[in-house]
């Protein structure tokens, strides 16, 4: 379809395969996979085979609020009809005009940039390009600047009027499947993402039989255990005593692609300083007096699962930076050994210590601190969710009652209410004991009582100082006083003693009638 060819119309026509010519373009077009990959080719076949002086592909965007160039910034307002687009968009119908009087009568920057170069005499034609099947919907502009008279030919070939519909075709059907595909690809993220947080919900809520709590903090926990799990990078668990960090490494763990290899843990604070060593990394045989055996560390029985270092900051530093190689390069060395190793776990590490101090006090390596806590996780203590008390203490005395044997025990509101105002310094290990011990000295068939929970001993002398201060500033009835200071008392004692009224007696220097006579009076042996 060269301007030569549309010379040629009249010989072509005598001559039916000359037709043929224009099936290469057509080809090239049908081989266009995206409608931006279409207006390309479809500017460059026009520049070239018709020696057009300049030709423009324009897409409407998908508000139809304005036309756009590829590999350009540059938009046109379908609003402002100060550029021949807008025009043709608007009415639909073809627009030509010569390109000076564009200059003159058309004041659009981007426009008047676009014909700068060209000759005035020349003639700027635009057609809008419709989508298929649709009387007023637009797909874009075609525009071109050439010699009148090679205008006027080209408007009567009817290759061209076919190259325009093939044009117009292909771009439909390119732009509805990539608006398919876009959206399938668009359904098939959302799927995914639905699927994970399900899965994921599943398996919080599997966490949730182990790792109790029905606070919006354990909700956030067992969520960041799950994400945790998935990865395969350092944890750093940092929690006061008996909140559970033990408890979290073995369900990242569990929940883990490494669960079917070992979980090894190691109290680096319960071993001396001189065995941690060679319990890490191993030894071989005469490593050391005493050595009359090779064995293997911790990290290689880990191997393929995960290594759990319980408080970590009381590693030595000497050992600390051994402890650092393994996880930047994953190599180590067995005490008394030459031949390196290769490690493959995941570590998991716990300290209730505040290990930023520690690196303050150069007790605690930065470098180590940062490489271990990749994937930081801060476990709440017992009173900053408190709301969990009640559902905690339900749960250990069904599990005391299950574990022991033993009928179902409740627990009463008073004693309920007592678990709830103390204070936790031992956080759910605390708790967990003081339910046992309770369930241990609450007869069969009997619910818990208050005064058989041992008082708030452990919250230290300060608080306990300023607590019974404030309680004694409450306090408006002297002999109701002295009655619960003595109540209290007696039932310590008692627990103290596992219920022997003898020896309790005999600790407050009464009688033991006396004491009963008291127990009596105070409603304490009334179960
Ligand atoms: N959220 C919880 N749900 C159920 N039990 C818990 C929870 N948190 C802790 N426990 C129980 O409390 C006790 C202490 O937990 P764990 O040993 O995991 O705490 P820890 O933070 O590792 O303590 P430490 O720092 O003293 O080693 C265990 O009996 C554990 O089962």
């Amino acid at each position: 379809m060269q301007v030569k060819a549309l010379d040629q119309r009249n010989a072509s026509e005598a001559q039916p395969l000359a037709g043929l010519a224009a099936m290469p373009m057509a080809l090239a077009l049908v081989e266009s996979t995206t409608p931006r990959e279409l207006r390309l080719r479809s500017r460059q076949l026009l520049g070239n085979s018709l020696g057009l002086a300049w030709v423009e592909c324009l897409y409407l965007d998908s508000s139809g609020r304005w036309v756009g160039r590829d590999n350009s910034e540059a938009r046109f307002n379908c609003d402002e009809f100060s550029h021949p687009y807008a025009h043709a968009i608007r009415t639909g119908k073809p627009v030509t005009l010569g390109v000076g009087e564009a200059r003159t009568r058309l004041d659009h920057p981007g426009f008047q940039a676009q014909i700068a170069s060209l000759s005035g005499d020349l003639r700027l034609h635009v057609r809008p390009l419709r989508l298929q099947d649709s009387s007023r919907e637009w797909l874009g502009v075609l525009a071109f600047v050439t010699e009148a008279a090679t205008l006027m030919k080209l408007m009567e070939c009817s290759d061209f009027v076919a190259f325009e519909a093939l044009l117009c075709r292909l771009w439909s059907r390119l732009a509805s499947s990539q608006g398919e595909r876009q959206k399938s690809a668009v359904l098939r993220d959302s799927l995914a993402k639905l699927n994970d947080n399900t899965r994921r919900q599943g398996l919080a809520a599997k966490l949730a039989s182990d790792l109790l709590g029905n606070s919006i903090a354990m909700q956030e926990l067992r969520q960041q255990v799950i994400r945790a799990a998935e990865t395969n990078l350092a944890v750093l668990l940092q929690g006061e005593t008996g909140t559970g960090k033990d408890l979290v490494a073995r369900a990242i763990h569990r929940f883990s692609a490494r669960a079917k290899a070992p979980f090894m843990a190691i109290n680096c604070a319960a071993i001396p300083e001189s065995l941690l060593e060679s319990e890490l990394f191993g030894h071989s045989k005469g490593a050391f007096s005493g050595a009359d055996q090779a064995r293997e560390g911790l990290i290689a029985q880990a191997d393929g699962g995960t290594l759990f270092l319980d408080e970590i900051g009381d590693m030595p530093l000497a050992l600390q930076a051994k402890l650092l190689r393994v996880l930047e390069s994953g190599r180590y060395r067995p005490l008394g050994s030459n031949e390196e190793r290769c490690a493959d776990l995941r570590l998991i590490a716990a300290t209730h210590q505040p290990l930023r101090e520690q690196i303050k006090q150069q007790r605690f390596r930065a470098d180590l601190y940062y490489r271990l806590g990749q994937f930081p996780l801060s476990l709440p203590s017992l009173s900053a969710r408190r709301e969990d008390i009640a559902f905690l203490a339900e749960h250990f005395v069904a599990d005391f009652c299950a574990r022991e044997e033993r009928s179902e025990m409740g627990i009463t509101p008073a004693a309920l209410r007592q678990l709830k105002e103390r204070d936790y310094p031992g956080n759910v290990r605390e708790l967990k004991n003081l339910i046992d011990y309770a369930c241990a000295m609450t007869p069969a068939g009997v619910d818990i009582e208050a005064l058989l929970l041992p008082s708030d001993t452990a919250s230290g002398a300060d608080s306990a100082t300023s607590e019974a201060s404030g309680t004694l500033n409450k306090i408006n009835d002297l002999r109701q006083a002295v009655r619960d200071y003595e109540a209290q008392l007696i039932s310590q004692r008692l627990l103290y003693y596992g219920g022997n009224r003898a020896l309790a007696a005999e600790s407050l220097g009464i009688p033991k009638r006396t004491l009963s006579h008291k127990c009596q009076l105070l409603e304490l042996d009334a179960k």
